[in-house]
This record gives C-alpha cells, structure tokens and sequence, in this order.
C-alpha cells in the first residue's frame, strides 16, 4: 500500500490493493491449535504438555502439534501470506480456517461468525462460496474444456448454464486464457492450468480465496508469471488473499503481511519490511540474512531529521520509496535525498544511511510503511526506471 501521493509523485507500487485494508478482519483466529494423535485434546489444555518442544511431546504422547496457539486476524483487502518451512504447519494452519482439517482448540472466525460452530451445510456454504482454495495440484477434470472446468464451481452451486458460462468466460479472460476455452487440461502448460484453477475459484466470487503453494510445482519463469498475474489480480479487485508459500521472496513480493511458522507457531508477524528490518528473533534473523535489505526497507525506516538548510534542496523521494531507489537518486545527484509526503518534508536519507540499511547496521524502525511493492520492485524494476517514478518532479 503505497502511503505517499503527492500530487506529482507517480507510485510504482505493484502489489497495492485498490482499496486501502479496513479494521474488519475477515478471517479472526485466536488461540488455534491442531494436534494429530490420540488424545490430541489432552495437549492445549494441558500447559506442560502444550510448552513442550516438537520431539519431546511426540516421544511422551505420540501427538504432533501441527498448529500450536495460533493468533492472528487477516484484513479485509490484504495479501496475507503464511511462510515457513516444509512441516512447519503452513497447510494444515490454512485447512483449519475452513475446517478442511477440524481443530483441535481455540477459535476462528469469518466476518465474526463462528466457523467452529457451522453445520455441514453453513460449512459447505462457506468452501464453496466465501473462502475459495486454489491448490497446487489444480484439481482439473480431465475431460472437460477449460470453460467448463472455470465453471464447475458455478455449476455445484445450481446457477443456470447460460449464466455460468458467461460468467466462466469472463474469468477466463481476466487470468489471460482467451482463445483457450475449448481446450482440455491436457492440452495446456502447467502454467496454463495454474491459470484455470485460479479461474475456476475466482469464478465463485469469493470474499477470500486461499492460496496453498499453488506455484510451487511450477518452472521459475512461469512461476514469476503466475506471481505478477495475482498481484495484477489483487490491485485490480482488492480481494482478500491468503497465500501459503516456503519460498521467502514469493512471500516478500505477494505479502501485505507475513506470519512466519516454526514448529507449528507463528514466530513473527509482521510487513515485509518488519520482518526484515526488525526480525523478532535469531531463526528470523537467520531466514532473512540473504535478502537483499535496500530491496525491501523504504526510506520511511531508513531516514533521520532534515536540518534547516537540507529541506529545500536534494532529490525528492515518496516515503515508500525503497532505499535501493535512494541510492540511484542520492548516488546522481550527489546530495540527500529529502523523504517528502504531501509537500511536506519527512526528513532525509544520505549515503551514511544507506549504506548503513545495505550493512545491516542500521536498524528497520520498520513503521508498518512499506512491503511487498518493495520486494517486488526487488526482481523486477529496473532501478533507474522505477526511481524516476518515485521521485518528484
Ligand atoms: N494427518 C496427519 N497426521 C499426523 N501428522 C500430520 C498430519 N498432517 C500433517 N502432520 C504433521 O504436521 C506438521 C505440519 O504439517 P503441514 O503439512 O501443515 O506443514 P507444511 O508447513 O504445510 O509443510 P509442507 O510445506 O511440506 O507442505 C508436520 O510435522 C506433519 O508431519
């Protein structure tokens, strides 16, 4: 979410929603455990058992905590991304939310309405038409055209013929498949059927479609494809988006913001921007060593007090600029660059700065300000390019 517009300041913002998040959570997860196992109630309610490191409560009751004590709220409008490493809990987290997997303690919430309190019918309610999920391994019908895969879901939920293929065809265009509507899954790319299984659950309509590792399976050129398509999506329409990855710069360029798992709980949560500047602890620290931190951190975190004689002059930069931006506009011009918001001058960044958010000594303050449009800029902008965007005229 770009956070600066002044008037003549063109934001290169890639990952913004159209509409800036509200307070309303849509999903509102407290406390979440699941625990596999026989007498997997016995864990949350028990505190030693529940403080238990993974193995040892594995060797003493058999049980594995896939999701311990889990809190957190997505917000309507935003990318929510759940990262972490294979078993550290992301799916089974996602599954909860909707009760693909059943909880074992502590509570959910859509739109405050209980989820762990639905009936099979308000349930199938809620998969079908609320919380839509695009897994990685599409789940395609083989012999049906990709029209008639988009509308599948349309078609579970009794809407007429006529209607679900208009609104099939729509979908269709809007994930780039034009032209391909008559073709099978079999005679499309990987990256093609990514495509129709987004389709297929936009076609829904639903409030929030959840992402489990859909392009994982996918070559790393169609994968980037299928990234910029859902950040395309997402500041077109401004859904609300759940998206489990492992993969730290998918979650870097699609998130708005990251919960990082280990061991079943949630270690960080936090902006882009936050969990690099500012990692709570070492295993966060450790995650995100080898990003490259002027890619990611904004001016906003990286800036100190203007002096009198320094807010009239010096290049102009937008708040969410990233620093790797500054260094383009500071290393031309050969002065600070000013961090202005609104005609306002926020204060300034200067070589020292810089360098310093590049080396690691200088500290995110990590405001909250920036995040994904940062990271995204990481592999796709050309510096020069997105810098003269950032910058005012
Ligand atoms: N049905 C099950 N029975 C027992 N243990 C399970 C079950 N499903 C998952 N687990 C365990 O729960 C933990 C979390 O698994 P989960 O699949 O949620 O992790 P993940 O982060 O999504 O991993 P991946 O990235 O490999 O998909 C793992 O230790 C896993 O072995």
């Amino acid at each position: 979410m770009s956070t600066a517009t002044p008037e003549n300041v063109t934001s290169t913002t890639t990952a913004t929603t159209a509409t800036t998040p509200e307070d309303t959570p849509v999903f509102s997860v407290e406390g979440l455990w699941k625990v596999f196992g026989s007498k997997a109630h016995r864990v949350p309610a028990d505190p030693e058992l529940a403080s238990l490191a993974p193995a040892e409560l594995r060797a003493r009751t058999g049980c594995t905590a896939a999701v311990r004590d889990v809190s957190f709220d997505v917000r309507k409008g935003e990318v929510f991304v759940v990262m972490g490493l294979s078993g550290s809990g992301k799916s089974t987290l996602v599954r909860c939310l909707t009760r693909l997997i059943e909880p074992t303690a502590g509570s959910i919430a859509i739109d405050g309405e209980d989820v762990r309190a639905m009936d099979k019918t308000r349930l199938r309610e809620l998969r079908r038409h609320r919380a839509a999920m695009v897994f990685q391994h599409f789940g395609l019908l083989p012999h049906r055209t990709v029209l008639d895969n988009v509308a599948y879901g349309l078609e579970i939920q009794g809407v007429g013929k006529a209607e679900r293929r208009e609104r099939a065809a729509e979908v269709v265009a809007k994930v780039g498949l034009e032209g391909m509507e008559h073709r099978r899954p079999g005679q499309l790319s990987g990256g093609q059927r990514q495509r129709v299984g987004l389709a297929r659950a936009l076609a829904v309509d639903p409030e929030v479609l959840l992402f489990d590792e859909p392009f994982s399976a996918l070559d790393p050129l169609i994968r980037r494809d299928m990234q910029e398509e859902v950040v395309r999506l997402h500041r077109e329409e401004g859904r609300t988006m759940v998206f489990i990855t492992h993969d730290l710069s998918e979650a870097l360029k699609l998130g708005d913001r990251i919960a990082l798992m280990r061991d079943g709980a949630v270690v960080q949560l936090g902006t882009p921007e936050e969990i690099v500047g500012s990692p709570a602890d070492d295993y966060v620290r450790e995650f995100v060593r080898d990003v490259p931190r002027e890619q990611v951190m904004t001016v906003r975190s990286a800036m100190r007090a203007a002096s009198a004689d320094e807010t009239g002059s010096g290049p102009a930069i937008a708040p969410d600029a990233t620093v790797s931006e500054a260094i383009e506009a500071v290393a031309r011009t050969g002065s600070p660059a000013r961090v202005m918001e609104g005609g306002r001058c926020l204060g300034v960044v200067d070589h020292e700065r810089l360098l310093g958010v590049v080396a690691g000594t200088q500290q995110g303050a990590a405001a909250g300000s920036a995040h994904s449009a940062a990271a995204a800029g990481a592999e796709n902008r050309s510096a020069a390019g997105a810098e003269k965007s950032k910058e005012v005229a």
